[in-house]
């Protein structure tokens, strides 16, 4: 069995319920690959003013009601992509002789047990894929991660499994985890770069403070974090992630008696690593609560 994906198949097949920045990022990012076209999407949203906006970028099929969506595409696969906040009413909006084959939700803290008991015209035979792209999706650089729960009784369970797979490679790279890392997981996948923006702004207003242009900061400072990172991840840097502490790199930028390891002495000194590290913790604490007070 062959899952028809995108722009392989003429008919609209990506349907998401949600048409917020997650889902722009993912639509924009597939379509830069030729994975979908437009006519291969549908679109839900709660506002005429964001259902405007869809079709003013050339998307005809696009819904400010949910239930006429599904409606209108019974055997699509189906984006779960609006506020964990909002998924109930979207259940209240699912057909009641829906037997969709195929859902993946980027949810932030909602589980795969959660989704299957609250979506209760999912049929038994319903993979369900929880994936955690983050917004660098639009430009195919998303860190997702991805889980689902193995089922040999569910038909074709591995074919859905790979074409989740497919889109999220679509829009970057993806990690298939165990559903228990998957909060810690989405804290660095999905709401890091929200820290990494922080992080390069506060490192260009250093620069302004004394006296470099704002332009050249903003840009030097994306670029020398970019950099950083393509040495981690490409091994022509010399270095190996796998085996290698990321010490090894910092070592060699601080000279001694130089002027970077003042710079580190400082951010010890201000619990730098601890930050970071206590935001990770309580972002991925955030998403556990979340998903005891749904399952409540
Ligand atoms: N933002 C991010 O970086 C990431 C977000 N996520 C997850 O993605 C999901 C969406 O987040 P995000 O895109 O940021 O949120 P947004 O607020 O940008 O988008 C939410 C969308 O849901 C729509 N909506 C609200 N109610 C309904 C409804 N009843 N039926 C259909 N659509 C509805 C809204 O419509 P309208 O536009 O009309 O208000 C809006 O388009 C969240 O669950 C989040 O955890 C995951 C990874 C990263
Ligand atoms: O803030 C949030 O809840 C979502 C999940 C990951 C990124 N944004």
């Amino acid at each position: 069995m062959t899952v028809n994906i995108g722009s392989e198949s003429g008919s609209t097949n990506w349907v998401f319920i949600g048409g917020g920045n997650m889902a722009a990022a993912l639509i924009k990012g597939c379509e830069k690959k030729n994975f979908v076209e437009k006519h291969n999407i549908a679109v839900s949203v709660q506002t005429g003013k964001s259902a405007e906006k869809w079709r003013k970028q050339g998307y005809d099929n696009v819904f400010t009601n949910t239930l006429e969506m599904l409606e209108t595409y019974p055997t699509a696969i189906y984006i779960i992509c609006v506020k964990p906040q909002v998924f109930d009413e979207v259940v209240s909006s699912w057909p009641v002789n829906s037997r969709p084959k195929f859902i993946i939700s980027v949810m932030a803290g909602v589980p795969l047990k959660t989704l299957s008991e609250k979506l209760p015209f999912v049929s038994g035979n319903t993979t369900i894929v929880r994936l955690m792209p983050n917004v660098a999706s639009s430009i195919g650089f998303s860190a997702s991660t991805m889980c689902y729960e193995k089922n040999d009784k569910i038909e074709n369970q591995e074919v859905f499994v790979e074409c989740a797979r497919k889109f999220a490679e679509c829009v970057g790279t993806v990690e298939l985890i165990p559903e228990r890392c998957f909060n810690p997981a989405m804290a660095i996948g999905g709401s890091s770069p929200a820290w990494t923006f922080m992080y390069i702004e506060s490192l260009a207003d250093g620069a302004v403070a004394q006296g470099l242009g704002r332009a050249e900061a903003k840009r030097l400072a994306a670029q020398a974090v970019v950099g950083a990172a393509q040495m981690l991840l490409d091994s022509e840097s010399g270095f190996n992630i796998e085996s290698q502490h990321f010490g090894l790199l910092k070592d060699k930028v601080c000279s001694p008696g130089g002027t970077t390891i003042e710079g580190v002495r400082t951010l010890e000194k201000n619990g730098f690593r601890s930050a970071v590290l206590e935001a990770v913790v309580a972002t991925s604490k955030k998403a556990d609560d979340m998903a005891k007070s749904l399952s409540k």
